[in-house]
């Protein structure tokens, strides 16, 4: 489903391999900026890839991909953060050595152009809204699971995102904490955040994307309306041969 879009995420033919291996094959993928997608797709089909595609972490081998009609294919990940699209990592990657605070700060003062009184705002925000107040002067490396997920959010958070490119976020959490994480990602779309979310538990997946992408092999198999997604026949040969979780 591509089409121009004045506002928000236009990809169009991506290709990336790596050596040998066609990992993105002509994918063709576009977004309003206040959409909620979410992607799935079984281990190894490019999903991540993707996501690092449209947040510049590589040169892609070939293809466009434009942000409010604007042609960033070669702009750096940096870059495109300024622009408002900005990922977290399926393996957080917090600044150890550092509290959680700091961490966060880090993000709104480097990731985008802010002076210090607006970088320090930023910061109180996103550690608010990910739920970080009670662990905000914690080193990062003594936090738990759910809490280096949050700090990962958080970090994204404070770099003002339009579009978050969320990978595997909720992985790894127990049902309660995903319920906490879901809330969240739901105030998120309240303020009008765009999000593309990777995640393998479709369930909690479900309770925010409004549009579901299912990968594999490196293409997209099907994209639309979520339901619909799951029960295309490819979807289930390809992804729910083990069934939902
Ligand atoms: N930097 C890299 N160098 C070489 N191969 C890579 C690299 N990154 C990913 N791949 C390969 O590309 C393919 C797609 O990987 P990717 O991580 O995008 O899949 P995925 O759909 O996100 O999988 P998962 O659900 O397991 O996270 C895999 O075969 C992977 O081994």
């Amino acid at each position: 489903m591509t089409h121009a879009v004045s506002n928000g995420l236009l990809a169009s033919d991506l290709v990336k391999n790596f050596g040998s291996v066609s990992v993105l094959k002509n994918i063709n993928f576009s977004m309003n900026a206040d959409e909620a997608v979410g992607i799935v797709g079984p281990n190894g089909a490019g999903k991540t890839t993707l996501l690092s595609a449209l947040a510049g972490a590589f040169q892609l081998d070939q293809g466009s991909i434009l942000l409010n009609n604007q042609d960033v294919t070669e702009k750096c990940a940096s870059a495109r953060c300024n622009l408002g699209v900005v990922r977290t990592h399926q393996i957080p990657k917090p600044f150890d050595g550092m509290t959680v605070f700091e961490n966060v700060l880090v993000a709104a003062s480097y990731g985008v152009d802010a002076d210090k009184q607006t970088a320090y705002q930023h910061t109180l925000n996103a550690i608010q809204l990910s739920g970080m107040e009670h662990v905000a002067n914690r080193q990062a490396e003594s936090l738990g699971l759910l809490d280096r997920k949050r700090l990962e959010l958080a970090r994204a958070l404070a770099t003002q995102p339009k579009i978050l490119l969320l990978d595997e976020i909720a992985g790894g959490l127990t049902e309660a904490e995903s319920v906490q994480l879901v809330d969240t990602i739901k105030e998120l779309r309240r303020q009008g955040i765009g999000i593309i979310w990777i995640e393998h538990i479709v369930h909690v997946l479900l309770q925010v994307a409004e549009r579901l992408i299912c990968m594999d092999s490196g293409e997209i198999i099907a994209d639309g309306e979520p339901q619909a997604v799951l029960s295309n026949p490819q979807v289930v040969k390809a992804y729910l041969g083990g069934g939902i979780e």
